[in-house]
């Protein structure tokens, strides 16, 4: 079940951040645009009551004049139509209503996409409230008025954000059918790789009709099997600086994986693995998908028979947070291995989705917890009382002790391994909640 998407639309300095930090609290994800220079936050996921969704914040850099500020919220403003279920957008009660404000109405108005139209900055609501009717005028709507900075007004904004969300299409037909999410640096070759697989003979191919996000995605059959390849290609704008590019395309790589029961990681082969694709892969890791990494263009590189364990070595070390996830060698000009790539995604849905009967969990947990001891502490030792399998996508597991602070990291790590050496789980995260339990309980 994917996670509804919010993003936040406004001028600079309305208070975007503000709100962002307001409601994402500590589970702020900090992504470095250019490791070591910027670091700015673009996405979070949120709970408020019991529903969770991703924000993205469509904003972030400050440009000098109004003309730029209109063009910049237009692209920003565009990027929330085409990734968001539910658009947020923000304005100034201190700076009152302004044109550029109207224009960006007007899009969202024309999208049809749910629009929540708050007003911050309304600190009190008594010398403010009249202030906010104007905003009336923009026609999208009732105005919420908040304080992003005080936290006034949140939860009546969330519950309207929360209305939106349509719980029916969680669960339609379309769902069931596997979707795969493309992802990868600029010109790693997602476009090529799916072009590729159109073309093949045995692959029927219909694009699905436009409804809301789902226009960029392509159903295809594979061997009588369906799928829908969710691509994230061709964000390449003309006039792009590079932050603003990256920014655009994390944004787009986060709602595409966010819908996606397995991700398709792909690394150019000729220019090796790098940082820039540990943050794209880590979108998917964060999230509990399941992981394909496809390391691109390998028809292009000199090989010699240490070429291929080379690479896997830097792979895994570069993305060492995900030694679960097979790395495949391909070639999306020449088809090279796109059957077993076919494959490998048929055997990490599986796994994904797959269900350990709690006798036989624990008889593994027994058995580990016997070769090793679990750790101790001021002569207190963990005791593990029992194990079960709660969820699914990703697999996820609580563990029940006589005491949290003595599980450590290493021995949840242990018996992970463990659990993976009996069940496989190849090409998926694993999730442990640790709970405690009195004795006897
Ligand atoms: N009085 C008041 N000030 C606020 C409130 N929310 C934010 N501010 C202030 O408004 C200024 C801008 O807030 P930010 O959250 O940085 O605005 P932003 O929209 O993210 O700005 P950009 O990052 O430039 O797009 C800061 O000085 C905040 O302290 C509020 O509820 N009341
Ligand atoms: N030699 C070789 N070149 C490839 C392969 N796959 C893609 N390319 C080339 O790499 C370049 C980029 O490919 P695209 O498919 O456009 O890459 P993309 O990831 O969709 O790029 P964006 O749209 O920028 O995100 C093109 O020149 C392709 O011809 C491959 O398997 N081998």
């Amino acid at each position: 079940m994917s996670k509804p998407i919010v993003a936040i639309v406004g001028r600079p300095n309305v208070g975007k951040s503000t709100l962002f930090n307001a409601l994402a609290g500590e589970k702020i994800s900090i992504v470095k645009d250019t490791p070591g220079v910027t670091r700015d936050r673009i996405y979070a996921e949120v709970t408020w009551l019991d529903k969770t969704f991703t924000m993205i914040d469509t904003g972030g850099i400050e440009p000098e004049s109004n003309d730029v500020i209109l063009s910049q919220m237009r692209e920003q403003a565009q990027i929330a139509i085409d990734t968001a279920d539910v658009i947020i957008f923000m304005t100034d009660v201190r700076q009152g209503l302004v044109d550029a404000d109207s224009k960006v109405a007007d899009m969202l108005r024309r999208s049809k996409k749910p629009v929540v139209l708050v007003v911050n900055k309304v600190d009190s609501f008594q010398k403010f409230m009249m202030d906010t009717y104007e905003f009336y005028n923009l026609g999208i709507g009732e105005p919420v008025p908040i304080s992003a900075a005080s936290m006034l007004g949140l939860g009546d904004m969330l519950e309207k954000v929360v209305e939106h969300f349509d719980d029916d299409a969680q669960n339609d037909e379309e769902d069931e059918i596997p979707k795969i999410a493309v992802v990868g640096k600029p010109n790693v070759g997602k476009s090529s790789l799916i072009n590729k697989i159109l073309g093949e003979d045995r692959v029927i191919v219909s694009n699905i009709a436009g409804t809301t996000r789902d226009a960029i995605d392509t159903k295809v059959t594979y061997q009588g099997k369906e799928y829908t390849f969710i691509d994230t290609a061709g964000l390449r704008r003309k006039n792009k600086i590079k932050e603003e590019l990256e920014r655009y395309s994390i944004i787009r790589t986060v709602t595409a994986v966010e819908r996606a029961d397995v991700v398709v990681m792909m690394i150019d082969a000729t220019e090796g693995v790098t940082e820039q694709d540990a943050k794209i892969a880590g979108i998917a890791h964060d999230r509990g998908k399941g992981v394909v990494i496809a390391v691109n263009k390998w028809d292009a590189i000199e090989k010699n028979d240490k070429t291929i364990y080379k690479f896997t070595n830097k792979v895994r070390e570069t993305l060492s947070y995900m030694p679960y996830a097979e790395i495949m060698f391909i070639s999306a000009h020449t088809g090279q291995r796109i059957p077993n790539l076919f494959e490998t995604i048929d055997m990490v849905l599986e796994n994904q989705t797959l269900r350990i009967q709690t006798g036989v969990l624990n008889e593994i947990i027994t058995e580990a917890t016997a070769l090793q001891q679990p750790p101790s502490d001021k002569g207190k030792r963990l005791k593990i009382f029992y194990t079960t399998q709660v969820s699914v996508k990703p697999p996820t597991f609580v563990i029940f002790v006589n005491d949290k602070e003595l599980m450590h990291f290493s021995y949840v790590r242990y018996l992970e391994n463990k659990i993976r050496e009996a069940f496989g789980f190849k090409g998926t995260s694993l999730k442990f909640i640790i709970r405690e339990r009195k004795e006897g309980e």
